[in-house]
């Protein structure tokens, strides 16, 4: 196993849970070091709170990687503007949030990381900064300049991706256009070859409208787009693409135990089976990016910070993926 390399984690939302997790997660050894974009006295502060040891180090990018250990961060220090009180947001600290995440971009992008481990933002919180931002996904994918990205969530059992993002419903169709399908397909298909090493990749496809239109009774998007692209993929790439299939019926076990992915159409239609099925272990992958990216299934739970119940499973998850990713030389 390669293990002289750093992976970089954000805090997230200061006042959610992600400082919370990251205090959990330094309790044990790991194989690489584990650098942390975040303001120092914040996690010494919740530390105290959780009860738990924690003794930062400081970030040095000129020293040799070296093996974290149990007890311990590497600090990559990024002040937060306002005071921090667990569970009350406080919209001056978006500033910090949108700063540590470029700093661990600009980190993977000039080789200083070997991938990036994101704890929970806060989106509203961001917006009433005054900063646009859906999420990581689409703001790594524009800071990169990668023209399309996709997102994942997997467990052991199940890998959903989705044809779009943070999106409000009302958008989703005119967003499932002929192009952003056929892309988000050869970027899933190559990834699940590349990432995850499936060979011949099988992807189940989820119809957009109810019952996959019902042969255009019900909505003409899988006629007009869907079936086009499948058949497209399929004729020049050798694809192995089914359906598209009605998303009400896609999981069940007997489709599934053939799908090296499920491919949703949209945010609600396919993480919600996801998360019924494996919430708290799976982890968020974004596919398409120049870096490796992971990050957990969850959310900022403010309701949580600082009280030791946030579970630790996903964070954990996400971290060690992207180690194997590492190792596996998948970039
Ligand atoms: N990766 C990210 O940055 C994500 C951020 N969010 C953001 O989080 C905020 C809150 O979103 P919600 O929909 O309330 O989802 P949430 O995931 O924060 O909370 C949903 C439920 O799960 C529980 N929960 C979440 N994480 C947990 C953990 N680690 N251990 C134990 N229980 C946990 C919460 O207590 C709550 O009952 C929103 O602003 C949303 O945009 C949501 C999902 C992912
Ligand atoms: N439901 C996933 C989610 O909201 C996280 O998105 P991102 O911040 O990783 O883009």
């Amino acid at each position: 196993m390669i293990t002289n390399y750093r992976v970089v984690i954000t805090s997230g939302e200061p006042s959610g849970i992600g400082p919370d997790l990251i205090i959990q997660l330094a309790q044990s050894n790991w194989p690489v070091e584990l650098v942390v974009c975040a303001d120092g006295e914040l996690l010494q502060y919740r530390a105290t709170q959780l009860g738990l040891p924690l003794t930062l180090l400081k970030y040095q990018s000129t020293l040799e990687p070296k093996p974290q250990k149990s007890g311990s961060l590497t600090l990559l220090q990024i002040d937060t503007i306002k005071p921090v009180i667990a569970g009350l947001l406080e919209k001056d600290n978006s500033h910090y949030v949108i700063n540590t995440l470029l700093r661990a971009c600009n980190g993977c992008l000039n080789g200083e990381f070997a991938a990036i481990v994101t704890g929970p933002v806060h989106k509203g919180v961001i917006n009433d900064a005054g900063i646009l931002f859906t999420g990581h996904t689409e703001f790594f994918a524009n800071y990169t300049g990668s023209s399309r990205v996709v997102m994942m969530l997997a467990t052991k059992e199940i890998r959903v991706a989705l044809a779009t993002t943070h999106l409000p419903l009302k958008k989703v169709p005119a967003a499932i256009t002929y192009d952003t399908l056929y892309e988000v397909i050869n970027i899933l298909h190559d990834d699940l070859k590349k990432k995850f090493s499936f060979p011949n990749p099988c992807i189940l496809v989820c119809g957009l409208n109810p019952h996959a239109g019902e042969n255009g009774y019900i909505g003409r998007e899988e006629i007009d787009i869907i079936i086009p692209v499948l058949n497209e993929l399929r004729s020049l790439h050798g694809m192995q693409l089914v359906g598209p299939l009605p998303a009400d019926t896609i999981f069940l076990p007997k489709y599934l135990q053939r799908a090296d992915a499920i491919l949703a159409m949209y945010h609600d239609q396919g993480l919600p089976v996801l998360k019924f099925q494996g919430f708290g272990r799976a982890v968020n992958i974004t596919l398409g990016l120049p870096f490796i990216r992971t990050s957990v299934d969850h959310g900022t739970a403010l309701e949580l910070a600082g009280l030791g119940f946030a579970d630790p499973g996903s964070l954990i998850t996400a971290l060690k993926l992207a180690i194997s990713m590492i190792n596996n030389n998948v970039y």
